[in-house]
């Protein structure tokens, strides 16, 4: 028997406002792949993510995941992904300690600090978010990738203020998530160099 579609979205239609964003977009995605969505500033990329997700609604289409209708109900989706937005999301009166408490709450910090150290946070666990660089706060939301486990992540410009060292890392634990089946739907305006997702073109 054929295994179902780990996405299967159908004629999705969204507006936002007064523009239609898309009408009757249609594609599927496999279990392993790297999807990433391109299209112009203001195309309606992090709408189609959000779309996904449920936080933006969706007038007509249907979204199947693992062969579910989860159209109106996106639970089964939430249990298993893992969404990085725009803005890092992260509460910035706490430390960084206390914000992967509150995110990963099922992991200790202690067995994670070889990859803390790689990503540059180890020095930082105790600094509130607040006094951060950028760079810092958004290597922290993606410590997240490292500490939890998901099946699909939805990341939104994930690139953005990270410097070549840290890109490469992403870039990696990207490339290491798909090939254990892990799916990734990604935008980013910024040129990728080891890895090589399959594009959609988000245009109306
Ligand atoms: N909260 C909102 N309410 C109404 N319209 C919105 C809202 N957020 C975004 N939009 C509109 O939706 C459209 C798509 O925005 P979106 O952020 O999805 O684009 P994008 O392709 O991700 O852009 P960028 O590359 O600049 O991040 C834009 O016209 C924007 O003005």
């Amino acid at each position: 028997m054929q295994s179902a579609d780990f996405l299967t979205i159908t004629d999705l239609w969204i507006e936002r406002g007064e523009r239609v964003l898309c009408k009757e977009l249609s594609f599927s995605v496999q279990s392993g792949e790297v999807i990433r969505i391109l299209g112009e500033n203001g195309a309606g990329k992090s709408s189609l993510l959000k779309a996904l997700l449920g936080t933006v609604l969706i007038d007509e289409g249907s979204i199947l995941y693992l062969g579910e209708d989860i159209t109106a109900d996106r639970s089964n989706l939430h249990k298993d992904t893992l969404y990085i937005g725009h803005s890092v999301g992260l509460k910035k009166a706490l430390t960084v300690r206390e914000n992967l408490a509150l995110y990963c709450p099922d992991v200790s910090i202690e067995g994670y600090q070889p990859i803390l150290e790689e990503l540059g946070l180890a020095p930082f666990l105790d600094m509130p978010v607040n006094k951060l660089s950028q760079g810092q706060a958004r290597r922290t939301a993606l410590s997240r990738l490292w500490l939890t486990q998901k099946s699909l992540w939805i990341l939104d410009e994930p690139f953005s203020a990270l410097d070549d060292q840290a890109c490469l890392l992403l870039e990696k634990k990207i490339e290491q998530h798909s090939l254990a089946g892990g799916v990734v739907l990604l935008t980013t305006h910024i040129p990728l160099s080891s890895i090589q997702p399959r594009e959609l073109e988000f245009a109306v």
